[in-house]
């Protein structure tokens, strides 16, 4: 529920994450803040010290994934089997390169195997057990499945296996998702997105987190977004990329983002948020759910904030 404006190069670099779309129990509310602000230090720093758009978003999605206050990596929901399956996807907006992975088991960091896939691989997805399988040839460490679990999202599966459960409802019962977009000092603009995906989901459900142009896009052309929400409206309407396609009518972040989040309601009756950059360094976190919780660093500031229309700000230096 924020915007940097554009006008001119002193607004790079700038870096904004989400810790999912939904509805936070007031218990989580100061950890997700928290979390979503620790995530945004370190990703800053990463820019301010010269480094990529990508090594900062993978970086600050990585911290969040190992947060198990989020819906992905440790914290990631279960599976109608009680399993946890994620998907993760990267993008590079200098050539369009992307990497991904979907319905991964035991990897504390789907993101950083989103990055190997573009980085080492011809292809743009692995899923399932081939994307576990080149985790091995890359050296990447399997943890034990347990070790991905919460009580809280056991607890959260086993209500769900009701047989009038409603997991799209349930889903925007806890934050979910993370994700993040940057443009760095040379104007190189990348996405990241993480997500163990909707609660009690059949095995083998791809969502918009690994699919392209849905779950994240960016280029340098245009900007960069990571979505958050209901991965099957996501997919239907193309958010990422339908948000991109605004910015290159001429709409700002916030009208690009509202007009295709509007445009999912309406259309396929999904709610969801989304973080937005654009190749000047304007920005923005819009939501049609209840709350996202997001936090954006841009000229020495952090901006923050979780419930529609609420924006913080405090120093990058404050640790706090
Ligand atoms: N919380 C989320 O954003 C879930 C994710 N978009 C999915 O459906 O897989």
């Amino acid at each position: 529920m924020a915007h940097g404006r554009s006008n001119g190069s002193d607004m790079l670099p700038v870096l904004v994450v989400h810790g999912g779309a939904g509805h936070v129990p007031e218990e989580y509310q100061q950890s997700v803040l928290a979390g979503v602000r620790a995530a945004v230090r370190e990703g800053y720093a990463i820019l301010q010290g010269q480094g990529s758009a990508m090594d900062a978003v993978v970086a600050a999605v990585t911290l969040l994934e190992n947060n198990p206050s989020f819906n992905a990596g440790l914290g990631s929901v279960l599976n109608a089997k009680g399993d946890v399956e994620m998907d993760a996807i990267v993008m590079d907006g200098r050539d369009l390169t992307s990497g991904a992975v979907s319905a991964v088991k035991r990897l504390a960091n789907p993101v950083q195997l989103a990055r190997l896939v573009m980085d080492k691989t011809i292809h743009l997805c692995l899923t399932g057990e081939g994307a576990n399988q080149f985790a091995r040839e890359m050296g990447v460490p399997e943890v034990p499945e347990e070790s991905l679990i919460t009580d809280y999202s056991r607890m959260r599966w086993k209500k769900n296996l009701a047989p009038d459960a409603n997991l799209v409802e349930s889903l925007m019962g806890k934050m979910g998702t993370v994700g993040a977009v940057a443009v760095d000092a040379m104007g190189n603009i990348a996405c990241a997105t993480s997500t163990g995906g909707l609660p009690n989901k059949m095995e083998g459900r791809v969502g918009d987190t690994a699919c392209i142009g849905c779950g994240g896009y960016a280029d340098n052309k245009v900007g960069a977004a990571s979505p958050t929400g209901h991965g099957e409206a996501i997919m239907k309407v193309v958010l990422a990329r339908l948000i991109l396609f605004h910015m290159e009518q001429g709409c700002s972040t916030e009208v690009a983002a509202d007009k295709a989040l509007a445009y999912m309601k309406e259309r396929v009756g999904g709610v969801g948020g989304v973080v937005v950059v654009d190749p000047q360094g304007g920005w923005s976190a819009r939501f049609s759910s209840r709350q996202m919780v997001w936090a954006a660093g841009q000229q020495n500031t952090l901006h923050f904030g979780l419930h529609a229309g609420e924006h913080f700000t405090q120093s990058t230096d404050d640790p706090n």
